[in-house]
């Protein structure tokens, strides 16, 4: 029962908000079940740091805060301001504490959380668009448009995952079909970071998957 993610309190999000932050979807609710099954393994590695980017309404991260509880701390990144200051609502509301930060990707946190992630979860902007779709203007525009492939903004944090991550740290990454798993692994093979699919579920005309992430120790 422990083991168990609540979906937390989102009542005091207005139809308002949803006009400029992501609404819950699909893909938000495959993403806490999929940690959910992981909460044996994520406590056993005795997480210290858990970073969310992309909180959006900080759905993700509160439910994982709120199931294991304050002895770690919580970072939420969102490039959205008015996410950012929902996110806070939504820890505020579901009674957690999280760190929240309106930047893109860890930003000005880089150099601060070298080697300390634990967990790191990550619902990019997954949905193959062209360039042209990926309005700066528009929040919900970057909440979801994902240029070539989908794999604008999750391809820039790649190359960053050796750097933040802590030894034993797992990143999940929420993926579509049309992201391209396999070359999604080959990428994090090359930094040494075997990927495995954790969850999965088609969702209308999306194909959703979880990945989960681990250093691959000589
Ligand atoms: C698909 S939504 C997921 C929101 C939430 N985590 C959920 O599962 O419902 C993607 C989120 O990533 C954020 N985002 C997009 N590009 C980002 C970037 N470069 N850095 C940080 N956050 C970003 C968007 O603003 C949006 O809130």
């Amino acid at each position: 029962m422990m083991d168990k993610i609540e979906t937390p309190d989102l009542s005091h999000i207005s139809s308002s908000d949803y006009e400029n932050v992501y609404e819950p979807a699909e893909d938000s609710f495959l993403m806490l079940d999929a940690l959910e099954s992981e909460i044996p393994y994520i406590k056993a590695i005795k997480p210290t740091i858990c970073l969310e980017i992309g909180s959006g309404s900080g759905i993700v991260l509160t439910g994982l805060a709120k199931c294991l509880g304050s002895g770690c701390a919580y970072l939420s990144v969102d490039i959205n301001s008015h996410a950012a200051r929902v996110t806070q609502r939504t820890a505020t509301r579901n009674s957690v504490n999280l760190e929240v930060v309106n930047c893109d990707l860890v930003g000005p946190m880089l150099s601060r959380i070298q080697n300390e992630i634990d967990v790191l979860v990550f619902n990019p902007p997954y949905v193959p668009t062209d360039e042209s779709e990926i309005d700066p203007k528009s929040p919900i525009a970057l909440s979801w448009a994902g240029g070539l492939r989908g794999r604008k903004v999750m391809d820039r944090l790649f190359p960053l995952i050796p750097q933040i991550m802590s030894p034993n740290g797992i990143f999940y990454l929420l993926i579509v079909k049309e992201n391209d798993e396999d070359d999604i692994c080959k990428v994090m093979k090359s930094y040494k970071w075997h990927g495995s699919v954790i969850m999965e579920r088609k969702a209308g005309r999306e194909y959703l998957k979880v990945l989960k992430f681990k250093h691959v120790k000589m």
